[in-house]
Order: C-alpha cells, then sequence, then structure tokens
C-alpha cells in the first residue's frame, strides 16, 4: 500500500464512515469502536468454535519500557496505536511493517506531573489527519499518510497546576474535543474542543466553578457554585474534576456525554467544610457537542471523598427496561456500583454495586446513594471499599447486544484512609498530591494496613436485571480492557500477561497466550482482505503498574495481532521471561486466597506481582530460584536482604502467613506459565 492510498483510506473517515462502520464493523474506526463506545465489534469469522485455533500473525515493537494504555485504531488495513510518552506508530495492519511513527518530544523529566504514568489511551482518526494528546498537554493533529504535524495547540496555555493528558481525544461534528488529567495535584478540570481542520479554539466547558467573587463563565457554573461552601477556597486549589478519559455522542439527540473527576483535594471537608454536592464532581454530564453547553448531569458520587471519579469509560445502549426500550447510558465508575442513566435526560434509572463496596448501602429511588456514615469519618484508619484504585478503573468494558452482557474488569485493591495531619491548605506542587487524605498501605510500614481482599475479576453483568451472570477470578488486580464480538468472544488481557478468549456467554476459556508483560489495554478486532484479526497493545503500567513493580526494565511493549491459523513466532522475549518462571515450590492451594491479602498489603510495592515486572535490584519473587522461596522465612524474618533495606517482618507475620506467601508466589508463577 502506497502512502496516497493510504492517505486516501483515512481520508474517507468521517461521520457517516463511523456510523456505517457501526452497522457492518470491518474497521476499528475509533478508540470505543463506534460513538457510543460499546467496544462491540460484528466481525464473528473469529468465534467460540474457532477460536482455539488463533496464533500470531505479527508483533511489533512498541519501543516503550512504560504503560500502554492505548486501544489501536484501524481504517482500510492500517493501524494507529500510541505507545506511553504520547508516542504514536502507524502500522500497516496485515504485516505489522511500521510506516512511519512520531515522538511529539515530550520532556522525559516531566513524568511527575501526572498522578499515574506517562500513559496515553489511544488517537483519533478524522478526514486524513490522527489526533493525540502530548502528556505535557499538546493536542497535536498529524496527516495520516506521513506522521507529519498538521498543527498543535497547548490546551493547558494559561492555567496554572500540574495539568497533562493521558485520554484519546474524540472528534464530534468536525471538533477534535480533549480533557486533562490533574486532579490529584490541585487544577480546576475542563474539556476543550478544536475545529479538526484547523486547530482553532471552539468552545471550553469548566467542569467547576471558579473564584465566586469573578464571573461565572456559563449558567452551569453559577448553580455549580451554589453546592460549595467558598470558606473552603475551593477554586485556589482547583477543585477538580478533571475529565481524562470517557466521552461517547449520540449523534440522534446531538448530545456528547463526558465523565468527569474527583475532588481536589480529596478530602470533602477541606476544599467545602460545610458540605455540599460539589457539582460537578464524579458526574456524568451532557453537553451539546456544536456549542459546549451544558444539558443536564447525573452525579454519582455527590460529595467525592474517596477519589471516586466518574471517568470510567461509559457505553450508550439501547435495552429493554419493563417492555420499553430505553435510550440509557451504562456506567461503572470507581464507586463500585453499576448505573444505568436514560440518556435522554440524565434521569437515574438504577444502580446497583457490582463489588462489595463499604461506603454506601445503595442508591434510593431518586438516585441518591445512602451513605455509610464510617466512611466520611476521617478521624479513624478507614478500609475503603473501593479504595482510590477504584473497583473499575480507565480499563474499557464492553458490551454484547446479542448476549444483552457488560465484560467488565472489576477489582479491589486494598487502600487504608485518614486524614492527612500534616496537610496544609493549597500546598500544591509537582510531586506533591493535594489530597489532604493520608494512605496507609503496606508500603508505609508504621500504618494500619488494609484488611479487605484484593482481587481482579472480569464480571459478565446484566444491566437490566442488574446482576452478575459469571465471572472468571484472576490472579491479580488490574486486568486489561475487554473486546466483545458478534462469535460471542470476549477478549481481555490480563496482569500477569496473558491474553485470553471467552466464550461471551459462560465465560468458559477458548484460547490463551502468554504476552510477555502484564496486559491493561483494550484488544481490537477488524478484517483486512477477507480476514479477520484481534490487535492487543501491551505493557505493565498505569497506576497500579506503577506501584506494583520492582523496576523500569520490564518486556518492551508491543503490539500483538493474532488470526486463525497465524503462525508467527512471539518474540524472544516471551519465551526468556517464561521459561524462568519460578518453579517446583510445594505449596497448600487452599493458602492462596490468605497469600494474596497478604502478599499486596505488604510486598507488592516492592517486589512487583510475580512473574509480571522482570526483576532488577529488587528481585521479582516469581523469577527466583525454588530455593529462596522454599526459604522465604529466613528472608522475611531478620534476613540478609535488611542491609539492603528488606524491612523485618517479626512480629507483623507468622510463620503461616509466610506459607500463604509462598502459595500465592508460586500459584501465581503456575499461572502464568503457559499450558502447552
Ligand atoms: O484526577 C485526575 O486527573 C486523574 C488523572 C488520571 C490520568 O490522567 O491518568 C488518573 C486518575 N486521576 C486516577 O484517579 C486514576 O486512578 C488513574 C489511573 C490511571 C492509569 O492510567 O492507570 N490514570 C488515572
Ligand atoms: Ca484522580
Amino acid at each position: 500500500q502506497d502512502t496516497g492510498s493510504r492517505a486516501a483510506a483515512s481520508r474517507r473517515v468521517d461521520q457517516s464512515f463511523v456510523l456505517n462502520n457501526a452497522a457492518g464493523t470491518p474497521d476499528w474506526p475509533v478508540v470505543g469502536v463506534d460513538y457510543a463506545e460499546t467496544r462491540y465489534s460484528r466481525l464473528d469469522q473469529i468465534n467460540t468454535a474457532n477460536a482455539k485455533d488463533l496464533g500470531l500473525a505479527w508483533s511489533y515493537n512498541l519501543e516503550s519500557t512504560r504503560g500502554v494504555e492505548a486501544t489501536p485504531v484501524v481504517v482500510d488495513g492500517v493501524m494507529y496505536v500510541s505507545a506511553s510518552w504520547s508516542v504514536v506508530h502507524a502500522i500497516d495492519a496485515r504485516t505489522g511493517q511500521k510506516l512511519w511513527t512520531y515522538d511529539p518530544g515530550v520532556d522525559r523529566s516531566i513524568g511527575y506531573r501526572g498522578c499515574c504514568d506517562v500513559v496515553n489511551r489511544g488517537v483519533a482518526l478524522w478526514k486524513g489527519k490522527v489526533y493525540v494528546g502530548a502528556y505535557d498537554g499538546r493536542l497535536i493533529a498529524l496527516d495520516a499518510a506521513t506522521g507529519k504535524v498538521v498543527w498543535e495547540r497547548n490546551t493547558i496555555e494559561g492555567q496554572k497546576g500540574s495539568y497533562t493528558i493521558t485520554g484519546a481525544p474524540r472528534v464530534f461534528k468536525g471538533k477534535v474535543i480533549i480533557g486533562n488529567g490533574g486532579a490529584e495535584y490541585g487544577v480546576r478540570g475542563y474539556l476543550t474542543a478544536y475545529d479538526a481542520e484547523t486547530g482553532e479554539q471552539k468552545w471550553r466547558w469548566f467542569s467547576v466553578p471558579g473564584d465566586p467573587s469573578r464571573p461565572f463563565e456559563d449558567e452551569s457554573m453559577r448553580r455549580a457554585a451554589k453546592t460549595w461552601d467558598s470558606s473552603g477556597k475551593w477554586w485556589e486549589a482547583g477543585g477538580g474534576g478533571t475529565m481524562w478519559d470517557t466521552m461517547a455522542f449520540d449523534p440522534e439527540l446531538n448530545t456528547m456525554y463526558v465523565g468527569t473527576g474527583n475532588g481536589s483535594p480529596w478530602a470533602h471537608k477541606k476544599r467545602s467544610p460545610k458540605g455540599g454536592d460539589n457539582l460537578y464532581l464524579a458526574s456524568v454530564v451532557a453537553l451539546d457537542p456544536d456549542t459546549g453547553k451544558y444539558k443536564w448531569h447525573y452525579q454519582e458520587t455527590p460529595g467525592d471523598n474517596w477519589d471516586y471519579t466518574s471517568t470510567q469509560p461509559m457505553i450508550l445502549a439501547d435495552i429493554r427496561i419493563d417492555g420499553k426500550l430505553r435510550k440509557v447510558i451504562l456506567h461503572a465508575p470507581k464507586n463500585g456500583f453499576f448505573f444505568v442513566i436514560d440518556r435522554t435526560n440524565g434521569k437515574f434509572i438504577s444502580a446497583r454495586n457490582f463489588v462489595p463496596v463499604n461506603w454506601a448501602s445503595g442508591y434510593d429511588k431518586n438516585g441518591r446513594p445512602m451513605e455509610i456514615a464510617a466512611a466520611r469519618d476521617g478521624s479513624k484508619p478507614y478500609d475503603a471499599i473501593p479504595g482510590p484504585y477504584g473497583a473499575h478503573n480507565w480499563h474499557p468494558m464492553s458490551f454484547n447486544p446479542k448476549t444483552g452482557l457488560v465484560y467488565l474488569p472489576a477489582q479491589n485493591v486494598p487502600v487504608n484512609l485518614m486524614d492527612d495531619k500534616n496537610w496544609k491548605f493549597n500546598e500544591v506542587g509537582p510531586g506533591k498530591p493535594q489530597s489532604g487524605t493520608g494512605w496507609n498501605t503496606g508500603k508505609f510500614f508504621n500504618a494500619e494496613p488494609p484488611k479487605s481482599k484484593p482481587f481482579g475479576r472480569l464480571l459478565a453483568w446484566d444491566p437490566v436485571a442488574q446482576k452478575e451472570v459469571w465471572r472468571v477470578e484472576h490472579v491479580s488486580p488490574w486486568n486489561g480492557g475487554t473486546l466483545t464480538t458478534a462469535g460471542n468472544v470476549v477478549f481481555q488481557g490480563t496482569a500477569d500477561g496473558r491474553l485470553v478468549a471467552y466464550d461471551a456467554s459462560n465465560g468458559d476459556k477458548l484460547w490463551e497466550t502468554p504476552t510477555g508483560t502484564g496486559v491493561v489495554a483494550a484488544p481490537s478486532t477488524y478484517m483486512v482482505d477477507g480476514k479477520q484479526y484481534v490487535s492487543v497493545a501491551v505493557g505493565w503500567g498505569g497506576v497500579y503498574g506503577l506501584a506494583a513493580r520492582a523496576t523500569e526494565r520490564q518486556g518492551p511493549g508491543t503490539v500483538y495481532t493474532f488470526a486463525v491459523g497465524g503462525t508467527a513466532k512471539m518474540p524472544e522475549f516471551v519465551a526468556q521471561r517464561m521459561g524462568k518462571l519460578l518453579q517446583g515450590v510445594k505449596y497448600d492451594p487452599a493458602k492462596v486466597e490468605a497469600g494474596t491479602a497478604l502478599y499486596v498489603a505488604n510486598c507488592v510495592f516492592c517486589h512487583g506481582v510475580p512473574g509480571v515486572d522482570r526483576g532488577g535490584n529488587i528481585p521479582n519473587l516469581g523469577y527466583l530460584d525454588a530455593s529462596y522461596i522454599e526459604n522465604l522465612g529466613s528472608f522475611v524474618f531478620k534476613g540478609p536482604a535488611m542491609a539492603r533495606g528488606m524491612p523485618d517482618f517479626t512480629g507483623k507475620l507468622s510463620a503461616d502467613d509466610v506459607e500463604s506467601l509462598k502459595a500465592f508466589i508460586q500459584g501465581t508463577a503456575d499461572a502464568i506459565r503457559p499450558k502447552n
């Protein structure tokens, strides 16, 4: 394919192309496949019968060592995907040949500006241009055929605070729309639309009010200000509400939807001492895509106090509830409840917790959470369930209209929270989270460790009945986003370094392959020359990946593309890593669960997930010689590594705890090792 025909292909991508494709789906033209962000493909060449014959068609080295979160976008056989540091790659989707790469040259010393790794969740394609949000806040338009810059805008110009971009831009009605990250560092959230052709700014909508003694930008800000207490001077610390990930668009209703983020600072009483809902934090907001004008909102977590963002990917669906076809939004934000919202007017339809939660007992018929008082107290250590990593984070879910099920990457990462007594108002700055809430984790040794159990699971959720239909338990939290297809298959990558295909009806495993590094991104699928492919960009990272690892030296970020009968060889690093996995430690499988909790509370922040992060000067326990793990007690209790920084766990762990840890470590290595 020459440059000219590549350019011609991507020039076709406009609103009718995306809408027509949604009906036929040979391509994957936007990160969520369609404006509704269903991540459902009508392709069925790969199905439950032949998924077992999937093999590698090609792999591509993204030359990145940090988290990879992007869903590959593919049109007419050309793939566009971004890696860490916002680097864009254009790849021939049949062969894996590089067409071009574009590095926006983000200063590698500014990683600290964001909370959660130097990630990028993908690009947008529109009429021959590729759009990427760079980590340093620039929105850049590239020529899709050559990767050359067409225009560039600094989306954070004139703002103060630690802003970034990690999300994928969306193009609705000829406007490129992008929000920012930064609510952990005291910023004010906003969303900006630029003319896709020229880069001219068209509108900006702020999600939280500024200083109420100054004129409000619009009526929605005037109304929002009434829900904040000005004695908290929230505007000086920004207020938060960053829109760092999800957007969707309904062309018939001419409405776009965006999810807003957490309060800044986190502690509600520190930013708004007399309480208040603090609009529009942690909400789903409907906007006019032409003007950016506010239409309505539904607030999922009033007066957010726990980093319970509503930025998690939402899906627009038409589903039958009580016999009536309803236009709804399906949403599973960090707070652990699955929401069904009427997208014509923002009215609450239903909410049910999809994991155990301890901050609210449910939602009343008006859509208000019934809170549990201890969750807001702050004077005593409190096991937040979900914790700030969320019951569901940015990892995309998918909706299959044939099964009627949502495939949701759910989790619990235990974190114990308490008021931060040393917090000073407005003490913001790079590397200093503006939280007002202290974290007690296994990392801070003298604090209260959380007691809840960590888990990662794939849930198949019925949004009408609001109940779980099936689940797959993973060995670790922080697993990949999902893809579902008319072939009745669900694809998901895992934290322990596999890509797995499941039967969409019952969760039976159909196929799996090792990927050599943890998978956090979602796969996509498309057809070229009559053949269906499934692609996933892998590279362990993101906020949990950043914490739960030993060193920067992990397998390189890689795009894998699979097809039925594919025979390409996996890159060498995969076999190398699998060959070095811990082997042969005897353990009691009944102790794995207890070991998981102990490991996450005490070990994971230094040693990483066993078998996921390849060790450096702090060893990854999943790659050690068996004799080390067999004698784990001698390392844990006043062991020889104390001189190199290993804590003494005497009095903190029991001999039986050590047996549980052994079970978790060897059990995880066994789960990762390829079975054939
Ligand atoms: O409040 C914010 O502005 C903000 C931004 C981001 C981001 O831009 O990646 C994350 C979060 N918050 C966040 O709370 C969070 O859990 C998170 C996880 C990740 C990730 O990529 O793994 N990003 C973010
Ligand atoms: Ca946040």
